[in-house]
């Protein structure tokens, strides 16, 4: 198990070694949880972070990971039909889930015909749902659902989920689950995750890759003079945050 609030941070010479790295870092957690529990709780980004998870579809991982053990959940989703280019679900499948043998029951996607209020309210009672039936564990610490892995990607706003800065909802602290109808970067209307959920995961990948998002990486980790802490940088999860940068978001580190 990750010692409680571990900070890792690796930076990789291309995008290309990172993918490798993050591939690797996933099926280990996979195999370690379900040794364990018997299920591996995953929950998604959209954006970039699909396209940097592209070995899982490769050999080794393919074939070694037990795809079949895998919940998989969204971190965030855009509030259109699921086969609209702007869906984050769509993203994952056309670039992941379509090509693992992940058992479609256990794919928890947005239910896209509702509004972004019912969508998210609805998200978070299957969240409770599972709960009870033990496939989700709950923080002793919070009382918030703790997942397994979430894999995080960032904006060059510093982003993260669809919590935007300078936005009411990071203040959020009751809800697991809320939606947004202002969001700055289109679509306007999408559901998020609330900090309370994304900082009660045992493990936390944040995967940031491209110069546009270096000055975001700095005011998480370096000597940025900007005092508005960016959403980024209240990632604390209460198990291990790994950072995977890459040379160019890492540049003013
Ligand atoms: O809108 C979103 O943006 C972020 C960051 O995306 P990226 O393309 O800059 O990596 C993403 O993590 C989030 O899930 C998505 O809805």
């Amino acid at each position: 198990m990750a010692t409680k609030g571990e900070v890792k941070k690796e930076v990789f010479e291309s995008e290309e070694d990172l993918a490798v790295s993050l591939a690797k870092y996933t099926a280990q957690l996979s195999d370690k949880f379900c040794k364990e529990r018997g299920a591996f709780t995953v929950v998604l980004s959209g954006g970039s972070l699909i396209n940097s998870l592209r070995k899982l579809v490769e050999p080794p991982y393919i074939d070694s990971i037990e795809w079949s053990k895998w919940h998989v959940f969204w971190l965030d989703e855009r509030v259109v039909p699921k086969d609209h280019e702007d869906s984050n679900y769509k993203l994952a499948y056309d670039g992941l889930l379509s090509k693992v043998p992940i058992l479609p029951g256990n794919v928890y996607a947005i239910n896209d015909a509702l509004s972004a209020e019912a969508a998210a309210e609805d998200y978070e009672t299957r969240l409770r749902h599972l709960v009870k039936s033990n496939v989700l564990e709950i923080s002793a610490a919070s009382g918030f659902p703790k997942f397994d892995l979430q894999l995080l990607g960032m904006g060059p706003d510093g982003h993260v989920a669809s919590l935007f800065p300078g936005h009411p909802l990071l203040k959020e602290n009751k809800k697991w689950v809320t939606f947004i109808k202002d969001s700055p970067k289109p679509p306007p209307e999408r559901i998020t995750f609330t900090f309370p959920v994304i900082n009660s995961s045992a493990y936390i990948a944040l995967v940031v890759t491209g110069a546009a998002e270096a000055g975001a990486v700095q005011n998480a980790l370096g000597n940025s003079q900007n005092s508005e802490k960016l959403p980024v940088a209240m990632v604390s999860p209460e198990g291990e945050l790994a950072w995977f940068l890459d040379a160019a978001a890492a540049s003013k580190l």
